[in-house]
């Protein structure tokens, strides 16, 4: 089978893309990729760590008002999907599946164009632009959530939930101990906020950090995105004698394994790591993102902390201290420790990838 695969800007895009491809191998083993994305967006980074060959095209994302440079962004569109039809035609692809970004937006419709079979995969509960207009012209759409069925045309929508709770489950917690240097006696709090890390909570992080040392059968993973790193480090560096439970990291590129290894994890509340953590019932402390469409790491989030398996701190209530307050609470508690992972396994789609790939073979072009 070959196929090509689309997704951009942000992890929570490009990761879902990836975990397709390697669920495809394993059901596939002669399976060629290619992905299509922007040479600005993370995948242009992430891809090229795989072995799945690259190309880019130029696109950026529509205004939600009608301005010029939404002008300016049509015409780059339509550029887009031709270049999107050379690489297409070049590379004969059985079917397409885009996981949502910009950069999808041309490259699913033009091959919707060429009568190539397609799917996107959709990891919010609200879909996002992109997704929404490619709705009409895809073979399938593949959907996280049930709420998100009613956005999308019955006949073609399944429920498949986020590929990514799959790919974690082949993680493997003494890996990620390994590479973290954490011998097994120590209970891992893994601390990151997003694909791109998250400026509250590095601020909250910094205010607590001298008091992690009062954990002392805990180690803390502290990943600040690569952007903030340089900053924080320093910032640390500055503070002197802070606690030695405590890695600092700019990014983690091996997160199946780290997080198999996790006891609870403090980040935003983005689709993709969220399905994470319910896959592999991981307790969490999340403060959604509230820069985002709609809220929807809020609703996200809410999802969690109503079945008991995630507590909820809102970012204006963000503070070393709030933070240090919620994780005492269940890092002393093994009782609610273990009823937050059961409850968080409750809501886990551990085949998520699998159900994708057994899609995306029903609609590809058969030989
Ligand atoms: C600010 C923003 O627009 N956020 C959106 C973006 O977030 P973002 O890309 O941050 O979202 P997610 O939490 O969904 O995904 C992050 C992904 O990156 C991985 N990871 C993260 C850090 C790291 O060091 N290493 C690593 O591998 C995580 O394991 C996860 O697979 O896309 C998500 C999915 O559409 C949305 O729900 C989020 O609201």
């Amino acid at each position: 089978m070959r196929v090509v695969l689309t997704g951009g800007g942000t992890g929570g895009h490009i990761y879902p893309a990836l975990a397709v491809a390697r669920e495809v191998s394993r059901q596939h083993p002669q399976a060629a990729f290619l992905y299509i994305g922007s040479k600005h967006g993370l995948e242009a980074q992430l891809v090229p760590r795989t072995e799945i060959p690259f190309q880019s095209v130029e696109i950026s994302g529509l205004k939600r008002k009608l301005t010029l440079d939404n002008l300016k962004t049509l015409w780059k569109f339509l550029r887009a999907v031709s270049d999107s039809k050379k690489m297409l035609r070049e590379f004969r692809p059985d079917v397409v599946i885009g996981t949502g970004g910009y950069v999808c937006g041309p490259v699913v419709y033009a091959a919707a164009k060429l009568g190539i079979p397609t799917m996107i995969h959709e990891q919010n509960v609200v879909p996002g632009l992109t997704n929404k207009f490619l709705s009409r012209s895809v073979t399938k759409v593949a959907v996280s959530f049930s709420e998100s069925l009613a956005f999308f045309p019955s006949a073609k929508t399944v429920l498949t939930g986020n590929p990514r709770a799959t790919e974690v489950m082949h993680g493997n917690a003494e890996a990620g101990r390994s590479f973290l240097g954490v011998d097994a006696g120590k209970k891992i709090v893994l601390i990151f906020g997003g694909s791109r890390g998250a400026r509250a909570i590095n601020e909250a992080v910094v205010a607590m950090v001298n008091q992690l040392g009062q954990f002392t059968d805990t180690h803390f993973v502290y990943v600040t995105g690569d952007v903030h790193y340089e900053k924080i480090h320093a910032e640390l560096q500055q503070m002197g004698d802070i606690s030695t439970n405590i890695t600092v990291l700019p990014f983690v590129h091996n997160m199946p394994d780290v997080l198999a290894a996790t006891h609870v994890l403090v980040g935003r509340a983005g689709a993709s790591t969220l399905a994470e953590v319910t896959a592999l019932g991981v307790p969490s402390i999340l403060i959604p993102s509230p820069y985002v469409t709609n809220n929807h790491q809020e609703k996200n989030a809410r999802g969690l902390e109503k079945v008991g398996a995630a507590e909820v701190i809102v970012e204006q209530e963000l503070t070393g201290e709030s933070l240090l307050k919620a994780l005492s609470a269940i890092l002393a508690d093994a009782k609610r420790w273990e009823q937050m992972k059961k409850s968080s396994l409750s809501l886990g789609m551990p085949h998520a990838a699998t159900e994708i790939v057994d899609q995306l073979t029903a609609i590809a072009r058969k030989k």
